[in-house]
């Protein structure tokens, strides 16, 4: 058996309806590798989640292109003030904001755009996540007036939710549009590149399979990629961070800067941007951290029972 810790870290700001992160750090021959599915996911969409962490102790990773990997500010659905504040703070030229939060209108996301422009300045690029909230006529609407108050956007994540609205949305609006939840399983973005349904595919490691499944997914289908994180620990951060430095061409931003959305961290250096780029190379744990972050033991026994029943069919 692996060395295995399982790990539980309060969020900062609910996120998604999460309030704590869990996940089991496993050690290999290759070093620390994560496996944090959300709580909900069954079985089988958990598998390619501890694929990718044993790509991480078991193989490591392809060789790195580059040894800086340029990131996003996130900007939760907040007020302007606070949407300002954390983009004033976080020394990132690319910033990526919630939109289309529920109980909050339009106005609200176009006082939040507003102020994370005049933060970041004319040079800076804004993207925005509606998470699939808005339907066909409410994006079209909703995007073209936040283009304007973002003084320009480089692209919208996931609009709305199927895969065929978002191709008619595409169609109907001039902002870029990214796919995100569109793509969670290995045959989906080849669903969106056939449909035509996004400039841009955000590919996250854990769901998509690791690092050497998403640099072939990147490869088939032909579209710019965006990585971006599960919100993870550090050593999660950190298989994101490898896929985005061995992609032979990155045009944007990744969305990795995540573990300042954690009160805690595992790592001895916490993966975090300096100067709005994350180092590629693998974290040091922090044995403490470990001891420290700790779940309690009966989410410890839920964990290694989980991993035994998605690892079933595998040696372990
Ligand atoms: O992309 C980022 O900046 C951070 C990651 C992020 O937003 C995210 C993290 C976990 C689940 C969903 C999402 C999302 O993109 O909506
Ligand atoms: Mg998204």
């Amino acid at each position: 058996m692996r060395d295995l810790h399982v790990f539980s870290i309060p969020l900062r700001t609910r996120f998604r309806g999460i309030t704590v992160r869990e996940g089991v750090l496993l050690r290999g021959p290759a070093g620390w590798g994560e496996f944090s599915p959300f709580l909900e996911y069954d079985d089988a969409t958990s598998r390619p989640w501890l694929a990718c962490a044993r790509e991480a102790a078991d193989e490591g990773w392809p060789a790195p292109l580059r040894e800086l990997v340029p990131v996003n500010v996130t900007v939760p659905a907040t007020d302007p003030e606070h949407a300002h504040a954390i983009v004033s703070a976080g020394g990132c030229r690319t910033a990526k904001v919630k939109v289309a939060e529920r109980g909050q209108t339009l106005a609200d996301d176009l006082a939040r755009v507003e102020a994370v422009r005049d933060a970041l300045g004319p040079d800076g690029l804004v993207r925005v996540d509606a998470n699939g909230a808005w339907d066909v006529d409410e994006a079209v609407r909703a995007i073209a007036a936040i283009d304007r108050a973002a003084g320009g956007l480089e692209y919208v994540e996931q609009p709305v939710t199927t895969v065929e609205d978002l191709a008619v949305v595409r169609r109907r609006v001039g902002v870029p549009v990214a796919a995100d939840e569109s793509i969670r399983r290995a045959e989906d973005p080849y669903r969106v590149r056939d449909l035509e349904a996004a400039d841009v595919a955000v590919l996250k490691v854990q769901p998509l399979g690791g690092v050497r499944a998403c640099l072939r997914i990147a490869e088939d289908i032909g579209l710019p990629v965006v990585v971006s994180s599960a919100i993870e620990s550090s050593v999660g951060i950190a298989a994101g961070v490898a896929l985005a430095a061995a992609l032979p061409e990155l045009h944007h931003a990744s969305g990795l800067a995540t573990v300042q959305m954690l009160t805690d961290d595992v790592a001895v250096e916490p993966l975090l941007p300096v100067d709005g780029m994350l180092r590629v190379g693998r974290p040091e744990v922090d044995l403490d951290a470990l001891a420290r972050l700790a779940a309690p033991a009966d989410r410890t026994d839920h964990w290694r029972a989980r991993l035994a029943s998605v690892g079933q069919d595998q040696p372990t």
